[in-house]
């Protein structure tokens, strides 16, 4: 038996980011930045105005009010998008739409609202009437106000979020340098295993493992490839790796690793030299599979785990997230964190094997109304067990239980690993 520690690290040690490749922003969300951004352009990229109204000198309309209004002449229209610099000159106004900008000569924007000019569209009127005084650099949106040109914006290392990319447009970018994402392989196996939602003959189970690995892979930041289902038949498994292997990055199988009498997984991987097998001290996860495939010459690390899904879904946020993460290139967020927690009732757990349990997570204000408890109890009644997937939906995270403990009581003090 090796320990989790041991086995991650086999696991890290094997996978890595591809090499990072320049890609149009629609590709790249989710992606992880390989290089700092710089701005190459300021945000705003030219002074322009922040009201549908009328450039203006400032000077002109110092005495403007109601009472008192300033006639202009219009000069020139400027829609949002217009290259003319009109020029204003004393006496004069410009009609100006929002994001137009702002012309030679005007140092303020009046509102449509604080002129004669009804708002919304009409025709360049020939004069208007301006009822309100605008100190210098009213309404006036200025170059660089937000990002200065060669400023950094972005930072390597760092997922790509909506905002990113919209920030990356804003500063002159059509095309970022980001690590491609990872497509990961979802297949399953096992002869029992019909489609979700087929009625099921004696014997037979739904395949919950795919939706749940692919969910997984999604949350992990990945993109799932869905290879199906194999029967417990080792041509059909060898046959669909080779057919499909050069359109993953990676491969997740369920099932098939432990010591039937059918566990094809390990019956036709094992041979192929770097994919190892082991007995991994946790609880549940304890039969694991993980090597490197080859595409060519491209290296594509599989992970085999086994098929119960609680297993699955252990295994996965305890060596596969890791690993994605690792692959991706992101910087930060390698394991999933842990808080402290109290049990709220005892369970038992298995001894030599770190348990990872399905939890509820109850918090509750202490009596002074000051910080909470975090309070856990297990998720399934049935407590800990690998096969008790229809619980997996209430678990809010797994509590991690050393190998040496062989209960839990009321009241005792455990990590929690929080979980998507
Ligand atoms: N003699 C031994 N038997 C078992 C051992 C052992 O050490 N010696 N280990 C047990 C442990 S622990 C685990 S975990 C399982 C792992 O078994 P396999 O990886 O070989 O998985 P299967 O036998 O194929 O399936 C186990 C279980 O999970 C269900 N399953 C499988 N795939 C799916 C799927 N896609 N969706 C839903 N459920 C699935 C399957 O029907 C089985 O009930 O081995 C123990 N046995
Ligand atoms: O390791 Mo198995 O996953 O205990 O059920």
């Amino acid at each position: 038996m090796i320990s989790v520690e041991q086995h991650l690290d086999r696991v890290l040690a094997a996978v890595g980011p591809a090499a990072p490749r320049r890609t149009p922003l629609a590709g790249a969300h989710g992606c992880v930045l390989a290089e700092d951004v710089r701005a190459v352009v300021p945000v705003p990229p030219f002074d322009n105005s922040a009201m549908d109204g009328f450039a203006v000198r400032a000077a002109d309309v110092r005495a403007a009010t109601t009472g008192t209004p300033v006639r202009l002449a219009v000069v020139a229209d400027l829609p949002a998008g217009s290259g003319e610099r009109p020029e204003v000159r004393p006496g004069t106004a410009v009609r100006i739409m929002t994001g137009a900008p702002v012309p030679p000569g005007a140092d303020a924007v009046v509102p449509v609202e604080d002129t004669d000019v009804p708002p919304g569209p009409h025709p360049l009127p020939a004069t208007v009437e301006v009822r309100r005084a605008v100190p210098p650099g009213t309404h006036v949106r200025r170059a660089g106000d937000d990002v200065a040109r060669g400023a950094v914006v972005l930072r390597a290392g760092t997922p790509l979020r909506a905002r990113d990319l919209s920030t990356a447009a804003s500063a002159g970018h059509g095309e970022l340098l980001v690590h491609p994402p990872v497509r990961v392989g979802v297949l399953s196996t096992g002869s029992e295993l019909v489609a979700p939602g087929t009625p099921l003959a004696h014997g037979q189970i739904p395949d919950s493992n795919a939706v749940l690995v692919a969910g997984m892979v999604h949350e992990s930041g990945g993109v799932p490839v869905l290879l199906g289902s194999v029967d417990d038949d080792p041509d059909a498994l060898r046959g669909l790796l080779a057919a499909r292997l050069g359109e993953v990055d990676a491969v997740v199988t369920t099932g098939g690793v432990s010591a039937g009498a059918y566990d094809v997984v390990k019956e036709v991987l094992a041979p192929l030299g770097d994919v190892a097998f082991d007995k991994v001290a946790m609880q549940p996860g304890k039969p694991q599979g993980f090597g490197t495939l080859r595409d060519g010459g491209r290296p594509v690390p599989l992970f085999a785990l086994p098929g119960n899904p609680v297993s699955v879904f252990v295994s996965f946020q305890v060596f596969v997230h890791p690993a994605l993460t690792r692959m991706r290139a992101l910087v930060a967020g390698g394991a999933r964190p842990t808080v402290a927690a109290v049990a709220a009732q005892g369970w038992r757990c298995p001894a030599g094997r770190r348990q990872y349990i399905p939890v509820v997570v109850e918090t509750s204000d202490a009596p002074d109304g000051s910080s909470g408890t975090v309070r856990v109890r297990p998720a399934a009644a049935g407590g800990s067990g690998s096969h008790l997937v229809a619980s997996l939906a209430l678990a809010d995270a797994l509590a991690v239980v050393g190998d040496d403990v062989e209960e839990v009581h009321e009241g005792d003090a455990v990590r929690v690993m929080m979980v998507p």
